[in-house]
């Protein structure tokens, strides 16, 4: 591994301070607002953390459940945004649907002071299953479906609009443990691309359809899609195990591995590993599972690699029949708390984010003229 403290991306370099989250301490934790992030997906909601990451603390179990009827009541989308939708085509890249999602509400419900932001995060918050399911099923199915459930939590939420069906109760959970772990990550480049956008005062909006752009990547959120792309080529765990190696022997990059910060696991990986053998269980899976397993012990084995949050939502996501391209804007839905928040922080108390830069172009010279270059 190379030295993390030199050289390009920042890497290893503190970039401000945060109340919200610890990554890596001790080579592996994670922490939102110091509650392990282990913990929370055994004993929480993702409402429950959700709450905790934008409003500060835990709620009590009536300030859940007003704070649970009130995202309940911002699940609608306004005509004009259905519109909007609409006319995005079904080759589209759902990632992209959300970033004019969200910066056309912009449009329509704009920010107008800093006193409305934990409203402005709430109605995303709220709203975003219900923008990628509208776009998918429209351009999809041809429907025009009813974006507002009675379901509890935005992960049962998101996969009703989807299967236009209740889930059932395990896929509900499923779901939810995936939003608790996808919900915060400190200084990540989607995160830090929020706060950089803070930093000049702009709006809400503008900042979350910033962090999108920068989660769309395959280094990034984007990983979780490309993960998938690599496994679903597989038919066994022999053919898998020989095609890593040739990829590593190629040098070529293998998505949901590595991490910028974590040294020895990324500790949301075995929380949704066990999820997805369940699911794999469920399904009757005889080969996605497999092959991700010896994938990993390849990455492991060949590399020091170890598997990153992305790796396994791929097969966990795919036995739940969730298309292969919403895997990413499943990530926005949960990821829009941690954004939201360091928003929020950043504007307590802001400076311009400006950093200098190391100049490696040309000495000074003079401007020739025209005919003389
Ligand atoms: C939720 C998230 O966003 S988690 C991250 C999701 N992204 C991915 O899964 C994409 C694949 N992984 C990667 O590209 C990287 O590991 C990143 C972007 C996550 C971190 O990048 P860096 O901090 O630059 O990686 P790091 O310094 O640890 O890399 C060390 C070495 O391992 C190699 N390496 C790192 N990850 C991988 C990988 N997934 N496959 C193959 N080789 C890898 C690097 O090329 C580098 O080799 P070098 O020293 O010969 O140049
Ligand atoms: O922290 C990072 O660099 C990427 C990551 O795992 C996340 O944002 O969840």
């Amino acid at each position: 591994m190379t030295d993390k403290k030199t050289g390009a991306g920042l890497r290893g370099q503190s970039a401000g301070q945060t109340a919200i989250c610890t990554v890596g301490a001790a080579g592996n934790s994670l922490r939102y607002r110091g509650y392990a992030v282990d913990e929370l997906a055994e004993k929480a909601t993702f409402n429950e953390v959700a709450y905790m990451i934008l409003k500060g603390e835990l709620p009590t179990r009536d300030e859940l459940a007003a704070y649970q009827q009130r995202l309940k009541g911002l699940r609608g989308l306004p005509d004009a945004l259905k519109e909007v939708l609409e006319r995005i085509p079904a080759s589209a890249h759902p990632m992209d649907v959300l970033r004019t999602g969200c910066s056309f509400l912009g449009n329509l419900e704009p920010e107008d002071g800093f006193e409305n932001q934990q409203d402005v995060a709430d109605r995303l918050l709220a709203s975003f299953p219900s923008m990628i399911c509208y776009w998918y099923r429209f351009s999809h199915d041809g429907v025009r479906i009813e974006v507002e459930t009675d379901d509890e939590g935005i992960g049962g939420h998101f996969l009703h609009l989807l299967h236009g069906k209740p889930p059932s109760e395990l896929h509900a959970r499923v779901m939810d443990v995936s939003l608790i772990l996808y919900a915060e990550h400190e200084f990540n480049a989607s995160t830090f691309t929020a706060r950089v956008c803070a930093s000049t005062l702009s709006d809400m909006h503008s900042c979350i359809t910033g962090a999108i752009g920068s989660l769309r990547g395959p280094l990034h959120g984007g990983a979780n899609e490309m993960a998938m792309a690599m496994l679903e080529k597989y038919h066994s765990a022999e053919q898998a195990r020989e095609d890593v190696l040739r990829m590593l022997e190629a040098k070529e990059k293998i998505m949901g591995f590595g991490h910028a910060v974590y040294r020895e696991k990324d500790p949301r990986n075995a929380i949704i590993r066990e999820w997805s053998r369940k699911l794999a269980a469920e399904v009757g899976d005889e080969v996605l599972f497999p092959v991700s397993e010896i994938v990993e012990k390849t990455m492991w084995e060949e590399k020091k690699l170890f598997a990153n949050a992305d790796f396994y939502h791929a097969s966990a996501y795919h036995f739940m029949g969730i298309p292969t391209g919403l895997f990413t804007p499943i990530f926005v839905m949960s990821r829009v708390t941690g954004w939201a928040a360091h928003v929020m922080e950043q504007r307590s108390n802001n400076r311009i984010i400006r950093p200098g830069a190391d100049y490696i172009g040309p000495e000074d010279r003079a401007v020739p003229s025209i005919d003389q270059r």
